[in-house]
């Protein structure tokens, strides 16, 4: 180096003299980088020279920091290269807001992405732009920090990994409702905090994350050394990216909730025909390739128009209500139940053989018949039901094995009605 600014003083953390005559190896973070810079501008033979370029700085005191290095090659009037001048902001000035946010369009416009995958790519974004060593999307639920996404250059945080709320960075974004940002934790009033002096913060910009008008949480990026100052631009940025994540979070709660209620019988709870066929066929597939057994009962309460004739359509309803919750009851965690018609259900045993079944069946009668209904105005009554079994063979498909299933059943209706039939 032969000439430098006071401006790289305060960059870089050494006076003029401790630079001058020295390499510019000394200002890079890593010696590969500074080789490889080496190689690709910095020689006589190189057009790159000319451009504007990132990479990763060293100050006197060892941080690191991202700069936007602007070069050119000074020439001789014979045209010979004879250096090389370099103008080294800090990284996050105004034109790399505008690329970071092209960027942020780029990745919420993306058809293929899904919006977990998204958010990800927002966090690696924000930390890239920052130039900071964690991303995090925390839960915040009563004095829980539940992390939910995150990128750590360290890889020490997991999500799922809990902490206390209480004496973080988070704590205190959540109070000011806004964003905020400490770009030097140690030196500012937040030297007190623990969230420095425990968590050894020392620099920190993060916003909270609203999804339909309540609290949900933080997006915050961080990192343990302090940075530049946070510019104006960082902070609408950041409560740009936390906007973005609160509407992809929106979504995916409500994509979430309308599944459900798609897939789920209202009366009852339990699935309905669709996700119970669709359960049935994952299931049937896992069986075909490791080979496990797999027991299917369709069950159908008998008389049951009888029951709403008697007793009303709401006895009806509390009926099947109550008939579901028995028999999810007797069932395994591992077995399933789904409303595949008005008084029809269809169990999956996953793991069972045809004995299993049969014995599940036998258990579910025995059950209905001491487990009485109370229509409230009036006497109770029990249930009875026909039950058709089949055990999948490997390979069938999902029509031909619920055929099998409905002739059993209709077998059980036909020869008397309470009792199981294969
Ligand atoms: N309360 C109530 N009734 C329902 C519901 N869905 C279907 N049903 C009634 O269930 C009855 C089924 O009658 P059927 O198919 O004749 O069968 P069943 O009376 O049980 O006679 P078997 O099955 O032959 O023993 C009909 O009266 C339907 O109206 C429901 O969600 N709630």
């Amino acid at each position: 180096m032969v000439y430098v600014n006071s401006a790289a003083e305060v960059l870089f953390g050494y006076s003029v003299d401790e630079l001058l005559g020295k390499e510019t190896r000394l200002l890079y973070a890593d010696e590969g980088e500074y080789s490889e810079q080496g190689r690709k501008r910095y020689n006589a033979a190189s057009k790159l020279a000319t451009e504007t370029y990132r990479v990763a700085y060293r100050r006197a005191g060892g941080e690191r920091f991202l700069g936007l290095t602007t070069a050119a090659a000074m020439r001789a009037k014979t045209g010979s290269v004879v250096g090389f001048t370099g103008i080294i902001r800090p990284a996050r000035s105004a034109d790399n807001s505008l690329e970071t946010l092209q960027k942020v369009h780029t990745i919420t416009s993306d058809l293929i992405l899904s919006d977990s995958h998204k958010i990800e790519s927002l966090l690696r974004l924000g930390l890239r732009h920052f130039g900071l060593e964690v991303a995090i999307l925390s839960r915040v639920v009563g004095n829980d920090y539940i992390v939910e996404h995150c990128v750590d250059c360290w890889n020490q945080l997991k999500p799922g990994e809990r902490f206390e709320v209480s004496g973080t960075c988070c704590e205190y974004t959540l109070d000011a409702r806004q964003t905020v940002s400490f770009c030097c934790v140690g030196k500012g009033r937040m030297r007190r905090h623990p969230c420095y002096q425990s968590m050894e913060i020392g620099s920190y910009i993060g916003s909270p994350v609203w999804v339909s008008g309540e609290r949900y949480g933080t997006l915050n990026f961080s990192g343990h050394l302090p940075t530049e100052p946070f510019s104006r631009d960082d902070v609408i940025l950041m409560g740009l990216l936390s906007d973005t994540v609160s509407y992809f979070l929106y979504r995916q709660i409500f994509e979430e909730e309308i599944l459900a209620l798609a897939s789920t019988d209202e009366l009852t709870g339990l699935p309905n025909r669709r996700a119970t066929w669709e359960r049935l066929s994952d299931l049937m597939e896992i069986s075909n390739r490791s080979g496990f057994a797999l027991t299917v009962l369709s069950i159908d309460v008998d008389y049951f128009k009888n029951i709403n004739d008697q007793w009303g359509h709401a006895v009806g309803d509390m009926a099947l209500g109550a008939f579901a919750r028995i028999a999810v009851g007797l069932g395994r965690k591992t077995d399933f139940c789904g409303r595949v018609g008005g008084e029809e259900f269809l169990f999956v045993f996953p793991g069972a053989t045809l004995e299993d079944g049969w014995e599940f069946g036998d258990q579910l009668r025995r059950e209905l018949r001491v487990t009485p209904v109370d229509p409230v105005k009036g006497e109770p009554f029990t249930l009875s039901v026909s039950v058709g079994i089949a055990r999948y063979e490997c390979g069938e498909s999902l029509e031909s094995l619920l055929a099998r299933v409905d002739a059993a059943l209709y077998r059980a209706k036909q020869g008397g009605r309470d009792r199981i039939c294969q």
